[in-house]
């Protein structure tokens, strides 16, 4: 599904209206209707129940009086506040208050003297809030007053249903200026708006509902928008059928150089991903002090003891022996568990210019490109690069915050820059391609922080590389499904108590719930 900015949703609409004829106030008519929809499921039966709503001069608010209109047709008491004048109201947002005025229903200011009064007593008798102070057309922050009446929703307790975006956040960043509505849910129309799906926009939005408000095919499904968000049938139209003549050479061979003594977990737990994933082989390339506990461990797995260095670290004479691993695999991940030990780091740097296979670079083999990342804008090979924000504030030598801040635009650029599909991990991970393509992740919870969960998702990625799937298709697909398995086991072990192994237990009913075969 594309994600828009404001400005794209706006040529969307304007073209619904102005290329194919369908009346704006069609439009606005349909959006209130679904939202309508959203609060009959809120609230079972809505008879007799009262609902506060919230009116801004802007279209969003034309939306509002329609869901006031609807409410009031079903036996709703409606109580519509209106925060701007009934003077500046235009369009089919006057169209709409003009009608409410016509049904004979009051409204009430709350630009006056005694504005705040108006909205605390309000919400002492009322079920549910709707928020259709602003939409797309909001900018900064929001004034005192408003900012005001803000604060006493958030703190009402009451559930609140924003209509298309929650007041007060841009539509555009995900971030929050000043006082911000808390929803329950957002129904948006069309599609979703940016802020809406990456932090700290999302955990405003609460949960979230794209609504068809009738806008032509055509114009949703734009290709020349860039971003997307991770759906189900998105990622399961990437995989094939695995075929009844298959056997483990159809399905890949995964190379994985990890571990180290005190970091065999780290290996381990790659190795896994990929071998959960559906990859045919695996290979498992580490220190060889550490093979044989290893070995005992990873029964679907095969090993290789390399050189050591004092440390227990791979020495920097492994090189050939992994050079020549690579020869009978398809794809290399490489760096969980691996240490910044100097001479493993030499390894890394020597290893990968070398590579003829496509590669899944995490971890200290990111770290051991701290200043070295013109290694990867020269890489000869398709790779995806997997960095946590901290990670990726090393390789471009910024400060972690610029990284947090702006996590679209880094993601992008570094794509851009180093030619590497890139995978920036962190609540609603983001993954860029070269090319310009950006896929937002929903899946997945904080749960998912703990040792592991990175190796877990190289693992993945490889896994899927292996079988085919391009590097694109690869990463996203892989975080997707990551993300998913961690909501499994959330769900069934509780946030706090899920370990990155649980992520491998949860992986195949992750897999089976996209239906993929
Ligand atoms: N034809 C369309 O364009 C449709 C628009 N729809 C609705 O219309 C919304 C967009 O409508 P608008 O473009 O009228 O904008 P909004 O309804 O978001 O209104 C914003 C209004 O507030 C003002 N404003 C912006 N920032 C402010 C701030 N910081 N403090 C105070 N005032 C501020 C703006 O000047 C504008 O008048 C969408 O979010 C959606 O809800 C829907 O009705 C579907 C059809
Ligand atoms: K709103």
């Amino acid at each position: 599904m594309r994600v828009v900015t404001a400005a794209e949703m706006k040529q969307i609409d304007l073209q619904a209206i102005e290329k194919y004829g369908i009346p704006g106030i069609v439009l606005m008519e349909n959006a209130g209707w679904r939202v309508v929809e959203i609060i009959e499921g809120i609230i079972s039966e809505v008879k007799d129940k009262i609902v506060t709503i919230l009116v801004g001069k802007g279209n969003n608010g034309g939306d509002g009086l329609v869901v006031a209109r609807h409410l009031l047709n079903r036996g709703v008491q409606v109580k519509v506040l209106l925060l701007a004048d009934p003077e500046e109201f235009q369009g089919d947002a006057r169209i709409n208050l003009h009608i409410w005025q016509k049904l004979g229903q009051p409204f009430y200011q709350v630009n006056q003297v005694n504005g705040i009064n108006i909205v605390k007593v309000a919400l002492l008798n009322t079920h549910l809030v709707v928020d259709a102070l602003y939409g797309t057309g909001f900018r900064g922050t929001v004034n005192e007053r408003v900012g005001r009446v803000i604060e006493l929703i958030n703190a009402s307790n009451l559930p609140v249903v924003a209509v298309d975006i929650p007041s007060g956040l841009e539509a555009d960043t995900g971030q929050i200026n000043g006082p911000c509505i808390k929803a329950t849910q957002t129904v948006t129309f069309g599609l979703p708006k940016l802020g809406l799906v990456v932090e700290p926009g999302a955990s405003y939005a609460g949960k979230l509902h794209v609504a068809d408000i009738s806008l032509p095919r055509v114009l949703i499904e734009n290709k020349d928008i860039p971003r997307q968000l991770l759906t189900r049938e998105l990622v399961s139209s990437w995989f094939k059928p695995r075929l009844t003549t298959g056997h483990k050479g159809t399905y890949g061979h995964v190379l994985v150089v990890a571990g180290s003594r005190g970091m065999v977990g780290a290996a381990r737990m790659t190795a896994k991903g990929a071998l959960r994933s559906g990859a045919g082989l695996v290979t498992l390339a580490l220190p060889g002090n550490c093979q044989p506990m290893v070995a005992a461990a990873l029964d679907e797995a095969m090993t290789i003891g390399l050189p050591e260095t004092a440390e227990g670290t791979l020495a920097g004479s492994a090189l050939e022996e992994i050079l020549q691993a690579c020869k009978r695999a398809d794809v290399l991940a490489i760096g969980p568990g691996l240490t910044t030990q100097p001479e493993t780091v030499e390894l890394v740097k020597t290893l990968l210019p070398a590579l003829d296979i496509p590669v899944v670079i995490d971890a200290d083999a990111l770290n051991a490109l701290q200043g070295a990342t013109d290694i990867l804008s020269c890489l000869t090979v398709p790779a995806v690069i997997t960095p946590h924000p901290g990670e990726m504030a090393r390789l471009l030598d910024r400060p972690l915050t610029e990284v947090q801040n702006d996590r679209l635009n880094v993601v992008c650029k570094a794509a851009k820059e180093w030619q590497v599909v890139t995978i920036l991990k962190g609540a609603r991970t983001v993954i860029a391609v070269p090319g310009g393509k950006l896929y937002i992740n929903p899946t997945g919870n904080p749960g998912m922080a703990s040792g592991g969960s990175g190796d877990v998702l190289t693992g993945v990625v490889a896994g899927l590389m292996a079988q085919g799937l391009t590097p694109e298709q690869s990463a996203a697909a892989a975080t997707f499904l990551h993300g998913l398995a961690g909501d499994l086991a959330a769900e069934r072990l509780g946030q706090r108590s899920a370990l990155a192994g649980d992520l491998l237990t949860h992986l195949p009913t992750a897999i089976q719930e996209l239906k993929i075969s």
